[in-house]
């Protein structure tokens, strides 16, 4: 047996249907560990449904979703749950923390219910929180800016180690500076920690840093322009994020 990790994600032939229109048709994907990719398409294509099909939130009529080896459409309600929690994380457009804890008891608290001892869960919120550079005590996280708010959401989706970071509009509340720093940290992730990222997202010049970019229209995921073009287009220095 080789010693090769399995794919973060692949995904093939997903179909998934709302009455009367059809979301997502026949689509592909595949991300390996440390791999970025964004996805990116017009309000109402889809986005949201494609990662609610990936965290298992939703059944597509159609397909199948493997994340880190597994064929999640074969797991029972409990199994599923569980596998989401050892193996993928999320980040959403506005953080979705609570608000008054502080960053490192937002962190904790997901290493915590994923069943990781006080102490560990603490000592791992306190490590990710500084090398991503947010203040993790003595302020509620409702205190921070938008800026070390989503950092604190990357860390939160860190703590547990997954295999797969999502991440759904995740720079879209943010003005330009704290955009920028958010989208190079996600970039960063496949090169720091190994894992792979989907973002979705409607900005473009976020999506430049990813490895590959999709646009997702009429139900249709479809490869979108090369990096080396897309970065020229949006003004980006040539090279990966990572
Ligand atoms: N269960 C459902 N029943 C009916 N319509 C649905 C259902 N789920 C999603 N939709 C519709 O499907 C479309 C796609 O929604 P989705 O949130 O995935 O789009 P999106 O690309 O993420 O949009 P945005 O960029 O605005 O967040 C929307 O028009 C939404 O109202």
């Amino acid at each position: 047996m080789s010693g090769k990790p399995p794919p973060a994600l692949e995904v093939s032939a997903l179909r998934y249907e709302t009455p009367g229109r059809v979301l997502l048709d026949d689509v592909e994907l595949h991300l390996a560990q440390g791999e970025s990719a964004a996805v990116t398409g017009p309000s109402g294509s889809g986005k949201s449904t494609l990662l609610s099909c990936l965290l298992g939130l939703i059944r597509p009529a159609a397909g199948r979703i493997t994340i880190a080896g597994t064929d999640i459409g074969r797991l029972s309600p409990r199994r599923l749950a569980r596998h989401r929690r050892d193996t993928t994380g999320m980040v959403f457009q506005f953080g979705e923390l609570l608000p008054e804890l502080t960053p490192v008891e937002n962190v904790a608290l997901a290493a915590l219910l994923a069943g990781t001892g006080r102490k560990d869960a603490f000592g791992r919120a306190r490590q990710l929180l500084d090398d991503l550079g947010v203040p993790a005590v003595g302020t509620p996280t409702a205190d921070l800016s938008g800026g070390e708010r989503q950092r604190t959401a990357v860390a939160r989706a860190l703590v547990n180690r997954p295999t797969l970071l999502l991440a759904d509009e995740p720079t879209g509340a943010l003005d330009e500076r704290n955009r920028e720093n958010v989208a190079d940290l996600l970039f960063s992730l496949p090169g720091r920690w190994g894992c792979a990222v989907l973002v979705v997202t409607h900005d473009v010049t976020v999506a430049a840093r990813a490895d590959r970019r999709y646009a997702l229209s009429d139900g249709v995921l479809t490869p979108a322009a090369t990096s080396q073009s897309y970065r020229a287009a949006v003004n980006l220095p040539s090279g990966g994020a990572r």
